[in-house]
């Protein structure tokens, strides 16, 4: 055996391959591909209506109809029920949030489902989100934006799950909450946790990401690293339009 056939590589906690996914017959993405590896935090950039939150709904398995390959820490996927992904140590927040009128805070953190020992308990998740404390027998939509935010994030770190899917966690959020947010993702990569995020605030995804991914018309258009981004800031701002 040679030295080189001896080198372990890392499995990625994530590896899309050539997936394609449709609305009824509007076929939305066309061929993507990317990986995520563990302990990272991987953006997905562009403009609106180019594929990110198709993409983070297919890992979920809440599109329609998908075809490719997508491998949950060495798990194929592309076939398995939202529920049964889910249980491959995935959790989604959505980019309305998800947050209900009817719940109040403590409510919304009883809700999830655990997948793993390694979730939250409601106590650990409100260390992590003091704010929360202090409103928890508030209902939902009476919490300002960045706060439902923070909730939306905490109830997903109580499944246990490692892989994060975040759909523009900053949309809409004044500065201070949006460098709180920052803050908080920081904090879940030191603690071990994968992240993949939409994001339009390039600047915001510059600060928080190891990786980027430009998505166009349902594809991969450019891949970055954060060497690589910070040399074509100018010409990405410009592509998104922003
Ligand atoms: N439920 C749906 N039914 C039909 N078409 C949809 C649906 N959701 C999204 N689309 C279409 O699929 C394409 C990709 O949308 P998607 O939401 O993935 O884009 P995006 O890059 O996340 O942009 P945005 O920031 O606007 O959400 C768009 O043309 C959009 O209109």
């Amino acid at each position: 055996m040679t030295d080189a056939a001896a080198v372990r590589v890392p499995q990625p906690m994530l590896a899309i391959r050539d997936l394609h996914a449709w609305y009824g017959e509007s076929h939305v993405l066309h061929g993507i591909d990317l990986e995520v590896p563990t302990g990272q935090v991987v953006t997905l950039l562009g403009r609106n209506g180019a594929g990110k939150s198709t993409t983070l709904k297919s890992i979920m398995g809440i599109v329609p109809r998908r075809r490719g390959s997508i491998c949950l820490q060495g798990t194929e996927t592309i076939g398995l029920r939202p529920y049964h992904i889910a249980r491959h140590g995935v959790a989604f927040c959505p980019e309305d949030r998800g947050i209900y009128a009817t719940l109040d805070v403590k409510e919304h953190l009883e809700l999830p489902t655990r997948v793993d020992d390694r979730g939250l308990s409601t106590a650990e998740a409100l260390d992590l989100f003091p704010n929360l404390r202090e409103r928890l027998h508030s209902p939902g939509t009476k919490l300002s934006g960045g706060e439902q935010q923070m909730l939306a994030i905490a109830r997903i770190l109580r499944t246990g799950a490692p892989l994060l899917l975040l759909d523009e966690p900053t949309e809409g959020l004044a500065p201070s909450i949006v460098e709180q947010i920052g803050d908080i993702i920081q904090q879940l990569k030191a603690q071990g946790y994968t992240i993949l995020l939409v994001e339009q605030n390039l600047r915001f995804a510059m600060d928080v990401a190891d990786q980027f991914y430009l998505i166009d018309h349902g594809q991969v258009a450019a891949h970055y690293d954060r060497d690589g981004i910070e040399r074509d800031v100018d010409a990405l701002l410009a592509r998104l339009g922003v």
